[in-house]
């Protein structure tokens, strides 16, 4: 099996290696340095070579690092969780004068092509240590091994300055007879950058899932590895999710956190002796830690399939009396999207893209709602709650592009798309402006 997963992925990676573009994240504001490879055989005698991207011109020593079954298929979840787990390892075992940064290899414009991996500077004494952690690194046979290159900085006689990729290793069972030959030695050259982050060629089914039969899909593949699923999975049961229009409206409240949701959920209960919902359910909380602490694959799949179960929920309750929800389909994606890409707004998947599409098998609310909230007075309630924390600045500047990329997903989702109100105001008047978007929405 592990053989098979091997030859796909590395003979996919093979086969297309010459047509990829890496993007190397720079930075979490969203820097990136994006570079395709040529093969040197195509370059004539008399074309000078071509000149380096410019973070390779570092009189550092540089590695990329591929874990082989990055993409779909068979082996995602143990090929996510390797490529989770990596960082740490890396980071714990390779000398403190590596940098270490997030890289992805992609078709431009082919959706599921991107395979993630990480960059690596090395500015230690001793590139032995390094080398030998990539060696042994190769010989793991976990998800299908990792494909390690090194880039060298070459000068010309003339003057000239260009940098070569070299395999290092590629692990390719013997017996498949690939012919890596072509990919041992390339030349580096800047190429074009995407209009947005790369991770929106992978966004469909591995960070969000359009229906329950994708989401549900990765967690009957963990169930070997995480029992927990296993019982996700039952709670959610045989019943069928529930499609059809209920006979009271189902509202739904979203918002960073400490927009005052809860606050105002709880009003809104009282207020139209409502039930009161979330997503995810309150069943689900066992095991919410559990899939926190995975890669996004796995977490994603949780809190999708937390939405149908919280559905379930809605189905039946609407039936007696209007149902509030605090978080639920927007939540899962727009912090999803959010998260996978980093830097300003503009990284996001365009507006229109099918990204931010509703899936067609979950239940649609009569109205969503999307409290937004003054930066600064966002912080202030979270100080009233103690949980500020004291951040640099750089930091702060980080989670503020990472606020704006949730609030503009929000707003970009469709089917329902949200109507956003300023919580701002005392708790009071942001119930009575609910109360009455909820009369002009919806019939009471
Ligand atoms: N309109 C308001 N004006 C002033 N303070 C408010 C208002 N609404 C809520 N608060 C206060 O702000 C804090 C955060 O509110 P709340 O817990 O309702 O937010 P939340 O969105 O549910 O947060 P989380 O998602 O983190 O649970 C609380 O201390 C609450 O009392
Ligand atoms: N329907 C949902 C609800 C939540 N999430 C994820 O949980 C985090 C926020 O939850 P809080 O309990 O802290 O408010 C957030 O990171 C979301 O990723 C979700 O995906 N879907």
């Amino acid at each position: 099996m592990a053989t098979r997963r091997i030859m796909s992925i590395g003979v996919v990676m093979q086969a297309q290696w010459p047509s990829r573009v890496f993007a190397i994240e720079l930075d979490k504001s969203g820097a990136f340095l994006h570079f395709a490879l040529r093969e040197k055989a195509q370059c004539t005698a008399t074309a000078p070579p071509p000149p380096p991207p410019e973070t390779f011109t570092h009189d550092q020593r540089c590695y990329s690092l591929f874990v082989c079954g990055g993409g779909g298929g068979d082996h995602r979840v143990q090929s996510a969780r390797f490529h989770w787990a990596l960082r740490e390892r890396l980071r714990s075992e390779l000398p403190a004068e590596c940098e270490l940064l997030p890289v992805s290899s992609y078709l431009p414009r082919v959706q599921g092509s991107l395979i993630k991996g990480y960059f690596l500077k090395d500015a230690s004494e001793c590139p032995l240590r390094t080398e030998r952690v990539l060696s042994d690194l190769s010989r793991s046979e976990e998800a299908g091994g990792v494909v390690v290159c090194s880039y060298h900085h070459q000068r010309g006689g003339d003057g000239s300055q260009c940098v070569s990729q070299q395999v290092m290793m590629w692990p390719l069972a013997e017996n498949q007879h690939v012919d890596i030959s072509k990919q041992t030695s390339c030349y580096v050259v800047p190429s074009e950058a995407l209009d947005y982050h790369p991770s929106a060629l992978n966004v469909a089914n591995s960070d969000v899932f359009y229906s329950l039969e994708e989401a549900t899909k990765v967690l009957e593949e963990c169930g070997d590895i995480i029992p927990e699923s296993r019982a996700v999975l039952q709670l959610l049961g045989q019943r069928a999710p529930s499609r059809h229009s209920p006979g009271f409206p189902v509202v739904v409240i979203e918002g960073l956190d400490a927009t005052g949701k809860t606050t105002l959920t709880q009003s809104l209960r009282e207020a139209l002796g409502a039930s009161l919902l979330r997503s995810p359910p309150q069943c689900l909380s066992p095991w919410r830690p559990c899939f926190d602490r995975e890669p996004p694959l796995l977490r994603r799949a949780f809190y999708a399939v937390g939405n149908y179960i919280t559905a379930q929920q809605m189905g039946q309750e609407a039936s007696r009396a209007p149902v509030i929800v605090d978080r639920y389909w927007h939540s899962t994606a727009a912090y999803a999207i959010a998260t996978a890409a980093s830097g300003p707004v503009s990284s996001l998947p365009p507006e229109g893209s099918d990204l931010y599409r509703w899936p067609s098998d979950l239940l649609q609310p009569s109205l969503v709602v999307l409290l937004t909230l003054d930066p600064r007075e966002r912080q202030r309630r979270l100080e009233d709650r103690g949980e500020v924390q004291t951040k640099e600045e750089q930091e702060l500047d980080l989670d503020r592009l990472f606020r704006l990329r949730v609030e503009e997903a929000y707003g970009r989702i469709r089917g329902p798309a949200c109507v956003t109100v300023d919580a701002g105001p005392s708790a009071d008047k942001v119930l009575q402006r609910v109360l009455h978007l909820i009369r002009e929405h919806c019939r009471l």
